[in-house]
């Protein structure tokens, strides 16, 4: 006798990620590459374009359907066949988000600049059913009335869903032509759940580690960016090694001393994972937010980064200079300005207020984060 169609369907897990970006499309290509061995996952990977109009008069999700390459935000590489490009969120939606058969769950990647998933979110909201987990890739955070919000928790509040993280020294271009390099995911309860997003993105160069933070995990990736703003004016104004290294020194002391206040719970050890000081290290050495910080300091702040980062990054997007923005709400909100000397004056420099070499000029104002040191 035939089985029936409930007996037929394996108990698979859909993913789809959501953005395609240059991280957004590396990231499925890596999961691509996996669910195509892993039996418990479809093999289908479908990803979320923000669709555009390309120089050619095409579309892009046309032209990634087309050549299995993302031709904008990731040249020169192929995606994997089973990744399927689609513009419709909503529709998207409907058709992704459903459990087929009752016994599969769903997996939602989101991998967009942060300042977007607000909007992402509202469009979803009522249209994710069934048993669905979801994970952040997004490096930043929302600052609302009530205080700041990770955008894990966006995730959770708006969609309802368990959200776990994962954030590490990963410059995509990079793990695009399969470069070895490390990862962590954060979770909040489930380890089993952890485990499988684990085994979704982790392959013989990216080697993935989970651990029970997913603030810490999530404010080593989203902080970091103010402190490569930093690292960037460094560069910009030939100041040298030394120099860069107490940026990146003083940089991580303050993410710490920032986590913990924000967050009780965040753990010392997250800070020397993937997403920790190796994520800094990296995003200062080789990340877009150096290298546009670093133009900004070589024009003396005469050009805006919003120009900057049209001409130098093509549609890609910075994060750090609206997350040095949001930091700097929340101390001042909370009274904290004068004890985070390098945050405050990353977003003082960013809007004109000071000139670059501020950064180490102020650096005066450094000895007070001793104070917060004591208290956490
Ligand atoms: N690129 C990298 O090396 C890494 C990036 N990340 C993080 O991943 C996140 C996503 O970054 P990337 O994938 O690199 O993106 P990206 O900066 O390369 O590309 C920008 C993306 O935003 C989309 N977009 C533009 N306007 C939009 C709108 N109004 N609504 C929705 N989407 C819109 C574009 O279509 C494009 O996909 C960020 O939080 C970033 O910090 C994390 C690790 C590495
Ligand atoms: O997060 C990153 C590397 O882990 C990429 O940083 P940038 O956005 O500065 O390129």
């Amino acid at each position: 006798m035939a089985p029936s169609m409930e007996e037929e369907a394996p108990s698979k897990s859909r993913v789809t990620v959501v953005g395609s970006g240059n991280w957004g499309s590396v990231a499925a290509k890596l999961i691509a590459s996996n669910t195509l061995t892993l039996p418990s996952f479809h093999d289908e990977v479908r990803m979320w374009v923000f669709e555009e109009t390309l120089p050619s008069g095409e579309k892009l999700t046309d032209v990634i359907n087309r050549t299995n390459e993302n031709v904008k935000y990731l040249p020169g590489i192929k995606l994997g066949k089973n990744v399927i490009a689609d513009p419709d969120l909503e529709n998207a939606g409907r058709s992704m988000f459903l459990c087929f058969y009752g016994t599969d769950a769903n997996m939602l990647v989101f991998v967009t600049p942060h300042q977007f998933m607000e909007g992402i979110c509202k469009r979803l909201v009522g249209k994710i059913k069934g048993d669905v987990e979801a994970i952040s890739l997004i490096k930043g955070m929302e600052v609302k009335m009530e205080g700041p919000c990770m955008i894990s928790t966006l995730i959770s509040q708006q969609l309802g869903l368990n959200c776990c993280v994962l954030m590490g020294a990963n410059i995509a271009n990079e793990i695009a032509v399969e470069k070895f390099s490390e990862a962590t995911v954060g979770y909040r309860e489930s380890r089993e759940i952890a485990e499988k997003w684990v085994q979704l993105f982790s392959t013989p160069y990216f080697i993935v580690t989970a651990v029970q933070d997913v603030e810490g995990v999530e404010l080593c990736g989203t902080l970091k960016n103010v402190v490569a703003i930093a690292a960037g004016f460094v560069d910009g104004l030939e100041m040298g090694n030394n120099t860069k290294a107490a940026i990146m020194r003083i940089g991580l002391r303050e993410m710490k001393a920032f986590s913990k206040m924000l967050f009780s719970s965040v753990k010392d050890s997250t800070f020397f994972e993937s997403c920790g000081v190796a994520d800094l290290i990296t995003t200062c050495l080789g990340g877009r937010n150096r290298k546009v910080a670093d133009a900004f300091a070589r024009n003396g702040g005469k050009r805006s980064f919003d120009e900057l980062e049209a001409e130098m990054l093509q549609g890609q997007k910075l994060q750090g200079v609206s997350t040095a923005r949001e930091v700097y709400e929340v101390l001042s909100h909370r009274g904290w300005l004068e004890l985070f000397p390098l945050f405050a004056t990353v977003h003082e420099i960013c809007v004109g207020r000071l000139p670059p070499s501020a950064i180490v000029e102020h650096s005066e104002r450094i000895p007070k984060l001793s104070l917060v040191e004591k208290s956490t």
